[in-house]
């Protein structure tokens, strides 16, 4: 089975903004998202989106909703009222493999990666190629093959974590979540709107590792990615987000460019102590 080509390197400038300026359309858009769980209301008339090449922030105080947020745009949750629309086209995600099939990647906190396996193996799980002999397709891996497209992928994605012929065991916190994200990266590399989601993806990391990660999530975006980030980490807002936005008490309170806003300005929007950003929607 061949494996998909990931699509070539563009500016994420390129990819925010048509050729007549006026900005792309979102990869994923969520409009006057509710969900309840029984009585808790834990998204209350949420609006989302993320474009092209665009890095949001999600942040908030525990109990906001930043999960809740995560698991509707992932499929995981189905909202009880509201809309989903990929690259425009209005959807919905009724399981994480309608969402994924759609172009929406998750990459969980586990990472979900095979440890004993080694990093080519856990880049082509699911679309493995195989070997063709004279008749047909063997039905038997080719491993030179893999390790081949595995290493190709990585490098179109500027990514260098070690051989990929090392064991995922053998590799470092900050590696592992690398090798997590570049899988999730090639799947929706392919796709014409594809969004990554990533839940905590520097939660367990060092200073070096953490740095790694930021300019994996970059390297997304400048690939035309669109990332979704959910952190408590505000540096690792400010480092890679174009964007952020601030939920509290399932609400979202503020919608902003990261340069046109700071820590305490967003401290405040985490903690309640400052009001509602007063235009919430972002500048179309
Ligand atoms: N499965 C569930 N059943 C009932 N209530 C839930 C469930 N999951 C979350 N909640 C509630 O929904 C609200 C939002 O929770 P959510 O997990 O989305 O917040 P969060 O911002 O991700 O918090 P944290 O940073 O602590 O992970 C909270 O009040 C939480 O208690």
């Amino acid at each position: 089975m061949p494996c998909p080509r990931p699509r070539p390197l563009q500016r994420s400038a390129e990819m925010t903004t048509s050729s007549i300026g006026t900005p792309a359309i979102p990869a994923l858009r969520l409009s006057g998202i509710d969900l309840h769980y029984g009585f808790v209301k834990a998204l209350d008339s949420v609006d989302f989106e993320v474009r092209p090449g665009e890095v949001v922030a999600v942040l908030g105080d525990n109990g906001a909703g930043k999960s809740t947020l995560l698991k509707v745009m992932s499929g995981a949750h189905r909202p009880s009222s509201g809309a989903i629309e990929i690259g425009g086209t209005p959807t919905e995600f009724s399981s994480p493999k309608a969402a994924s099939d759609a172009g929406v990647q998750m990459v969980y906190q586990d990472l979900a990666l095979v440890d004993a396996a080694d990093i080519a193996t856990n880049l082509t799980l699911g679309r493995e190629p195989l070997m063709k002999g004279p008749l047909g397709w063997l039905g038997v891996l080719d491993k030179r093959a893999m390790r081949r497209e595995a290493a190709r992928e990585l490098d179109a994605l500027g990514v260098t974590t070690a051989p990929v012929t090392r064991a995922v065991e053998m590799l470092s916190g900050g590696q592992r979540q690398v090798v997590a994200i570049a899988r999730s990266a090639v799947r929706v590399a392919s796709r014409e709107h594809g969004v990554l989601l990533l839940d905590e993806p520097t939660a367990a990391l060092g200073y070096a590792q953490t740095r790694q990660v930021e300019d994996l999530i970059r390297r997304m975006a400048q690939n035309g990615i669109a990332v979704v980030v959910v952190t408590h980490n505000l540096p690792l807002c400010f480092q890679v987000a174009d964007r952020i936005v601030v939920m509290n008490r399932g609400r979202k309170v503020a919608d902003v460019a990261t340069s046109e806003t700071d820590n305490d300005s967003v401290v405040g929007w985490i903690t309640g102590a400052k009001a509602a950003q007063e235009h919430l929607r972002p500048v179309a």
